[in-house]
């Protein structure tokens, strides 16, 4: 369902050129859970940009569905970003003054789901991702960590997406939420059939994922599968 197929993305800075992503080419199917692994600046968070057309490829083509999403006009990326991508950050980036239930429904509404749908679903995704009834109306700002991310995770599944892309999402939680959070990540991916590429530094995460894809200096240096 994801295929990368020689992208590039350079930089010109003031006397030379940069390309932290140089020529990565990898697919992935349908209900796979994987991660990018890589040392600092090797180039992880530049790819993830482009895969969740945040940012566009110099050149190359990501497809997502059989969609050449690098070819998408910019009216058009909006609605896929919306529609098609859910987002998990390492600082969750939640509204923090709405509610947990609240920040879930944000993206139905942009997607135009009518308020009683949203409510509903709302709730439902809140307790797959096991958040008690009792959090649910709590303000964002008024939940732990751990808490916080599960609320960003239903947030990323709320207009049922083709792709999750996870930035670091356990960078900012002690070991035991952490392995919470990846358990959550891979039950999703493995019974909702959602497909989840995360990039991280944490190796429990790692040792959790079916394929991993290591970058160094822009390029695939190993590929493991699980
Ligand atoms: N907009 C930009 N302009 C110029 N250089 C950039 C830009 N974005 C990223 N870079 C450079 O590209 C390289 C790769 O950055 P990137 O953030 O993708 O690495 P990373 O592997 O995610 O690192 P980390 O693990 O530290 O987050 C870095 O040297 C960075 O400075």
């Amino acid at each position: 369902m994801l295929e990368v197929k020689d992208v590039v993305k350079s930089f010109k800075t003031d006397d030379h050129t940069i390309k932290p992503v140089n020529g990565v080419s990898f697919s992935l199917e349908q209900g796979t859970f994987a991660a990018i692994l890589g040392k600092s600046g090797s180039g992880k968070s530049t790819l993830l940009s482009l895969l969740g057309a945040l940012d566009k490829a110099t050149s190359g083509d990501v497809l997502v569905d059989g969609v050449n999403i690098s070819a998408l006009p910019d009216s058009k990326l909006t609605a896929y970003r919306r529609d098609d991508i859910g987002f998990v950050f390492q600082q969750y980036n939640l509204i923090p003054n709405l509610s947990a239930k609240e920040n879930v429904m944000l993206p139905m509404e942009f997607a135009g789901l009518p308020r009683a749908k949203r409510s509903v679903r709302a709730a439902q995704l809140l307790n797959q991702v096991e958040l008690t009834e009792d959090m649910h109306n709590r303000k964002a700002n008024k939940l732990s960590g751990g808490q916080q991310q599960r609320v960003s995770i239903a947030r990323a599944l709320a207009n049922n997406p083709k792709l999750i892309l996870a930035d670091e999402p356990t960078g900012n939680l002690d070991d035991e939420t952490g392995e919470l959070i990846i358990e959550l990540l891979r039950s999703l991916c493995h019974e909702k059939n959602t497909t989840i590429l995360v990039v991280t530094h944490d190796q429990a995460l790692a040792r959790k994922t079916d394929r991993r894809f290591r970058l160094a200096r822009g390029k695939i240096s190993e590929i493991t599968h699980h």
